[in-house]
């Protein structure tokens, strides 16, 4: 059986006095991808900061696994871009690469010639692969995505899953990724978890696209499947502590998990 690499333990984040998040609960696997989705500001970005230490819970824990190793892919390349930076020293920045990995690396990621290009002048689908590369050359067991295909074209945005999915079954890693796009997504992923304050619905794509409460948050495109359109339907109104406040619109979450 794979090993739980981590797990998420009623994990509640607030900001001053303001609760973002509320017992999640969540695990990842080894081979496994976990696709996190929500509506903005929902507290994606949040909690992947959390599994990176970079911020704390105000309550519950995160078990990681004692191998645990996660390459991370951040939204964005911040670089200065007056600085003079190519792909080849901007991953042999990585702490502890072996340097022997960085054309390989690339090579599998289709980008080997890019080795001496400059960060600055990349495209969008070229930086993604470049951020991909250095979160692989961390020897990850566990590779930790937020919004892997933002800035990428449709086209881009499948090759580019394809390539996560090829990782995986390559490394055999578990994946978390953040994800805006529910329809590419969906088809890449094994476990779909959707957070809204606390877990709407989590499980396999069929179940949660089947959930009434993944159906309340979120309109399906009936007409044109092909193109899969973000569409929050905000159906539940918020407090000013973020709290969820009842009345006609208690449907939104009369299935969920965590009231
Ligand atoms: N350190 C912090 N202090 C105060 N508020 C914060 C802090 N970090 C995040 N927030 C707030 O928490 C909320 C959730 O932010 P987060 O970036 O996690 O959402 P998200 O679901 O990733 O959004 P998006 O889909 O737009 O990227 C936002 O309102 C943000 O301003």
């Amino acid at each position: 059986m794979n090993k739980r690499l981590v797990a998420f333990d009623k994990i509640g984040i607030s900001f001053d006095g303001r609760v973002l998040l509320e017992n999640i609960e969540m695990t990842i696997s080894e081979g496994e991808i976990v696709t996190l989705i929500g509506p903005n500001g929902s507290g994606k970005s949040t909690l992947i900061r959390t599994l990176l230490g970079l911020q704390e819970a105000t309550s519950g824990e995160i078990v990681r696994h004692k191998t645990l190793r996660i390459g991370y892919m951040p939204q964005k390349l911040h670089i200065d871009p007056t600085l003079p930076l190519t792909v080849k020293h901007f991953l042999a920045l990585v702490r502890g690469v072996d340097k022997q990995q960085i054309l390989p690396t690339l090579e599998k990621l289709g980008i080997g010639h890019l080795l001496r290009s400059q960060v600055h002048v990349l495209s969008g689908g070229e930086t993604q692969r470049v951020l991909l590369a250095r979160a692989l050359l961390n020897r990850p067991n566990l590779l930790v995505l937020d919004e892997p295909v933002q800035g990428v074209d449709v086209n881009g945005q499948v090759e580019l899953y394809n390539l996560i999915e090829n990782i995986r079954n390559e490394l055999n890693c578990g994946v978390l990724m953040v994800s805006h796009d529910l329809h590419l997504v969906m088809a890449k992923t094994d476990t779909v978890v959707c957070v809204n304050q606390h877990v709407c619905c989590s499980g396999s794509p069929q179940h949660v696209t089947g959930h009434p409460a993944y159906q309340a948050l979120f309109g399906v495109p009936g007409a044109d499947e092909s193109i899969a359109i973000y569409a929050h339907q905000h159906d539940h109104v918020h407090d000013d502590h973020g709290g969820i406040l009842s009345g006609k619109d208690d449907d939104a979450h009369a299935n969920c998990k965590h009231h």
